[in-house]
């Protein structure tokens, strides 16, 4: 029997979101620190909000393009993951994660065929791989879009090569996502909230119960 499908709920900012995803079966929660981000959260808040999430779920801080400082500072909080979603190249990724000593999951824009090209670049390099949406141009954010990216474009993806799955994914369309590209797991984040940065409650309990469902 395959594993089960991998749920993160991208962009948590409240100890009752954290705990609504919890209580629904969420693998692993996102925090954003990214001050463009709606769903920003501080220093601070990071170190309540992984605190609060050690031993129940995996928790990821998203960085873009992080300093050396910023990583160390983030790092010493102690998540499980540290998620790169910024140009970050294979060899800064690779000094990250010697600098962080915490799992490393790299996001990658998929938009054409040669974003395709560059991921085989990044798998010895980055303990996860999670492909998202190339943004718009002009966008002021790497993610956080809920624009999805044409899933045909994954079959001229090695098949050897796992990844996560992100981009406009919804409690509507992650089953197909699933059944269709059959990915290790899923990443949501506008989709699970009302306006840019508010998650819902009943929202996530939608996306988890039919992501389990279908995976
Ligand atoms: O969420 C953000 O605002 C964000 C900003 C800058 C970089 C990454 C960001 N989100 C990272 C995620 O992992 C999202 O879950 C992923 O991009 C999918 O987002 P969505 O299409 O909104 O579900």
């Amino acid at each position: 029997m395959a594993d089960p499908v991998i749920i993160k709920i991208c962009g948590i900012k409240t100890y009752d979101l954290l705990d609504a995803a919890i209580a629904a079966g969420a693998d692993m929660v996102g925090f954003m620190h990214f001050q463009r981000s709606p769903r920003h959260v501080s220093i601070e808040e990071l170190a309540g909000l992984i605190s609060a999430a050690r031993g129940q779920v995996q928790s990821c801080v998203v960085l873009v393009n992080p300093d050396n400082s910023c990583v160390a500072e983030v790092a010493a909080l102690g998540p499980d993951w540290i998620q790169l979603h910024g140009p970050e190249t294979p060899h800064r990724v690779e000094a990250i994660r010697a600098e962080a000593g915490v799992e490393i999951m790299k996001a990658l824009p998929i938009g054409s065929a040669e974003d395709i090209a560059q991921v085989a670049g990044f798998v010895d390099i980055a303990d996860r791989i999670l492909l998202d949406a190339k943004p718009p141009k002009g966008a002021d954010r790497p993610g956080g879009l809920g624009e999805s990216f044409d899933w045909s474009l994954l079959k001229a993806l090695d098949p050897a090569i796992a990844f996560m799955l992100s981009g406009g994914l919804t409690p509507d369309n992650v089953a197909e996502a699933i059944t269709s590209v059959r990915p290790l797991g899923v990443d949501v984040s506008s989709g699970v909230e009302t306006a840019p940065g508010v998650k819902d409650r009943k929202l996530i309990e939608a996306f988890i119960r039919n992501a389990r469902a279908a995976g």
